[in-house]
């Protein structure tokens, strides 16, 4: 699998240096408020597992999944909710945790719709962005590392469901996608 990466854009220790940074922010924030951590599946369960971990104050964890309709490449913006959350938003303060950000549709859709049901605040942690891929205005509270608009994979981003359970982030050879 690791010789079908071209490159490494963010080695294992960088993303994990950067997750106990994020950490120890995030443990200032939310002492003694008792956070709804939501991680949007599939791509941020790498990162939640370890971000969660450097949290060192009282959560509460829950998972969504959502897709966007239209095709692989061209999202209409139309998200559906393929598994909700167990918890109630309201009057909670909820912190999204995202593997990358780039139309901004997945996420400016959940940002309002927590909302919309009440919740008391959401902030919106993502390990990566890509604001050249941006749809519509959306700025993440918390940003691990900026991305350009290339087509990544790992710890947590896949290629056809693939390279997921990679520890860094890289760029696939283009005779991957070629067969
Ligand atoms: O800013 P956007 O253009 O909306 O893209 C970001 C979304 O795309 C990815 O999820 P994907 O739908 O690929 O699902 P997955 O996490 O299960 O791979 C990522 O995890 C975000 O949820
Ligand atoms: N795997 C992967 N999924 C994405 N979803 C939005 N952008 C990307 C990307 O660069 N890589």
């Amino acid at each position: 699998m690791r010789d079908e990466i071209k490159e490494i854009l963010i080695t294992e220790e960088e993303i994990q240096r950067k997750i106990v940074e994020i950490g120890k922010g995030l443990t200032e924030e939310y002492k003694g408020r008792f956070p709804l951590v939501v991680g949007v599946l599939k791509g941020s369960l790498p990162f939640m597992g370890d971000l969660i971990q450097r949290i060192d104050t009282h959560i509460e964890l829950d998972v969504m999944d959502v897709s966007s309709y239209g095709n692989e490449t061209v999202s209409s913006g139309e998200v559906k909710i393929v598994k909700d959350l167990n918890t109630s938003v309201e009057g909670r303060d909820v912190l999204i945790v995202e593997d990358i950000i780039d139309s901004g549709l997945t996420l400016s859709y959940l940002v309002k719709l927590f909302h919309y049901r009440k919740a008391k605040s959401v902030k919106l942690v993502t390990l990566l962005d890509k604001p050249e891929g941006r749809k519509v205005e959306l700025v993440p509270d918390i940003v691990g590392f900026t991305v350009p608009d290339e087509f990544v994979v790992g710890y947590g981003l896949d290629y056809a469901e693939r390279y997921r359970n990679l520890p860094y982030i890289g760029i696939l050879k283009p005779e991957v996608y070629n067969g």
